[in-house]
């Protein structure tokens, strides 16, 4: 059956042994390092980039108008990826609550983001999707063949008023210890 391609899809869809990764509340690197050796942060890409029509919204009509900063990484145990994670924000977050995120290089967001007692996060939503999705044919790009869906999960971190929104894209190396 495929899944519609949308941000509300149940986690009763997901396969038993993702949901622990899906439905993670602390830091996805942290958990990683839990089940998996040598964690690393491999940047794909820094820097400024159109937002994808379904994530306009979760940055609010700013985005709209402004460059979206773009951070897209794979995290990877020796040399196998396991997480396709793409976070963006707008220019004005850059210069005020996200401002360590064009700093971030190979140290894992995460680190910076639950360090700040001032950054809260939304809830999580997930999707399962499929070679249609933009962010499935970035994590292609990246990694090479990959199975025609994958299950993700996004939620938006506020710093103040400001939003950033990270997604994390689950590889089919991953499967909970
Ligand atoms: C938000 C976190 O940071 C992780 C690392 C990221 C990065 O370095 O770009 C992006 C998303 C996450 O998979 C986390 O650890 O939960």
């Amino acid at each position: 059956m495929s899944l519609q391609q949308h941000w509300r899809t149940p986690l009763c869809l997901a396969p038993r042994h993702l949901l622990p990764w899906l439905t993670e509340r602390g830091s996805l690197t942290t958990m990683l390092m839990a089940h998996f050796p040598n964690i690393s942060v491999k940047v794909i890409f820094q820097g400024w980039q159109a937002a994808h029509l379904d994530e306009m919204d979760c940055l609010g009509p700013i985005a709209h108008q402004q460059n979206i900063a773009c951070r897209e990484v794979l995290l990877k145990s020796n040399q196998q990826p396991l997480v396709y994670a793409h976070s963006i924000t707008t220019a004005s977050a850059l210069r005020k609550g996200f401002h360590l995120f064009g700093r971030s290089g190979s140290r894992p967001l995460g680190a910076l983001l639950f360090a700040d007692p001032k950054i809260q996060r939304s809830s999580l939503s997930w999707c399962c999707i499929d070679t249609r999705h933009p962010l499935w044919q970035k994590a292609q790009a990246a990694v090479g063949h990959l199975p025609q869906r994958l299950w993700a999960r996004r939620s938006v971190f506020y710093s103040g008023c400001d939003k950033l929104l990270v997604t994390e894209v689950f590889l089919s190396s991953i499967n909970c210890k």
